[in-house]
């Protein structure tokens, strides 16, 4: 059975005070028309409904899909912000039922990863990276789109419970058996965590002695006891040394080996080259970039140092240089190869 994957590739950008315009076709050398200083005046999909070019997929092979995923965030507004504005507040809220905000985080996000993946995803802070995580998790629900993972996803996170007043290896054991691994299983696995941890010399010692780094080291460690299949590291690597990064890196090829595939969040951009075959630059809750790490970190670098810099029309260029490059995949299922529904 097999998933088809249809990309849109066209799209009509127009620049320039001329109102010149002209039909580009993602992935063709007509891009380098676009150099960095020419003016974008506006970025929007071509109207006319061409023909999608459909990418067959062989369903056993794709771990995770994203399908126009979106996700608003609905909070509740401030007090002082209520507060302050109470008199008119009070009016909207009649007809409007106020005292609530939307957050948009995330918007139409649409890709496939494959098996054997190991997928690295970056972006300033805010961006939606760790929305976009727990959506996989199905720790949250999109608001509107759908995603779906072929098995449920294994969120490493640096807040991983660890109890401080137990030692190293009690915490190995414990943490092993929280995550459902039986007695024998742990008895199989600790050799293995306490070699990827590379804390042998203070594994006595209780975790409240260990440096942050240590135990984020001890936390990796223990949560790929359990060979998942899909495995979310967000943020975790990067206190690690050279040593680790070395350890951590052999380790995931293995999970990965193993038919799993791997997403990396990180803002390092030197682990996410080292560990990842391939990224995804997540900016203002859109996928901006999906593909060649190289290419995606040097947009990236680009973009940040314009921003930094305040250069914030360069920085636009940039983004919109970026988001041209990128062909839209639109999903669909054939009867009965549908994954099930994170969450
Ligand atoms: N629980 C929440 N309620 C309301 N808004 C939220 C919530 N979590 C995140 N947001 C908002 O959603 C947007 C994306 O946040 P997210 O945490 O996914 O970004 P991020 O890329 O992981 O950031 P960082 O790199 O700083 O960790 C931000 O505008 C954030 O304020």
């Amino acid at each position: 059975m097999s998933v088809p994957v249809r990309n849109y590739t066209p799209r009509r950008v127009n620049w320039g005070s001329s109102g010149e315009s002209e039909v580009l076709t993602a992935h063709t050398g007509e891009l380098d028309l676009l150099q960095q200083d020419q003016l974008f005046e506006e970025i929007a999909w071509a109207d006319e409904a061409r023909e999608p070019e459909v990418e067959r997929l062989d369903a056993s092979q794709i771990a995770v899909a994203v399908d126009q995923a979106s996700m608003i965030y609905k909070i509740r507004s401030s007090s002082e912000y209520r507060n302050s504005q109470r008199r008119i507040s009070r009016q909207l809220g009649r007809i409007t039922g106020s005292g609530w905000a939307h957050v948009p985080a995330l918007q139409d996000l649409s890709f496939v990863v494959r098996q054997g993946e190991s997928v690295g995803v970056i972006g300033t802070n805010g961006s939606g990276k760790s929305t976009l995580m727990k959506l996989l998790t199905g720790k949250i629900r999109p608001t509107t789109g759908e995603v779906y993972a072929t098995s449920t996803p294994v969120m490493l996170g640096v807040n991983a419970a660890l109890v401080k007043q137990l030692s190293g290896r009690e915490n190995i054991k414990l943490g092993c058996l929280a995550m459902g691994l039986s007695p024998a299983q742990v008895a199989e696995k600790y050799e293995m965590v306490v070699e990827l941890s590379g804390l042998e010399a203070s594994l006595n010692l209780p975790l409240k002695s260990y440096s942050s780094g240590m135990a984020s080291r001890l936390q990796f460690a223990i949560a790929t006891a359990v060979d998942p299949d899909i495995l979310i590291i967000d943020e975790a690597l990067n206190t690690g040394d050279a040593q680790f990064r070395a350890r951590t890196k052999r380790r995931l090829d293995e999970v990965r080996q193993q038919a799993g595939c791997v997403f990396l969040v990180s803002h390092s951009l030197g682990t996410i080259k080292q560990m990842c075959s391939r990224v995804m630059w997540i900016e203002q809750g859109r996928l901006l970039a999906d593909g060649d790490p190289e290419w995606v970190i040097q947009q990236y670098q680009e973009y940040t140092e314009h921003k930094s810099n305040d250069r914030l029309r360069s920085a636009q260029i940039v983004y919109d240089r970026t988001l041209l490059q990128l062909g839209p995949v639109r999903i669909d299922f054939d009867g009965g190869t549908r994954p099930k529904r994170a969450g």
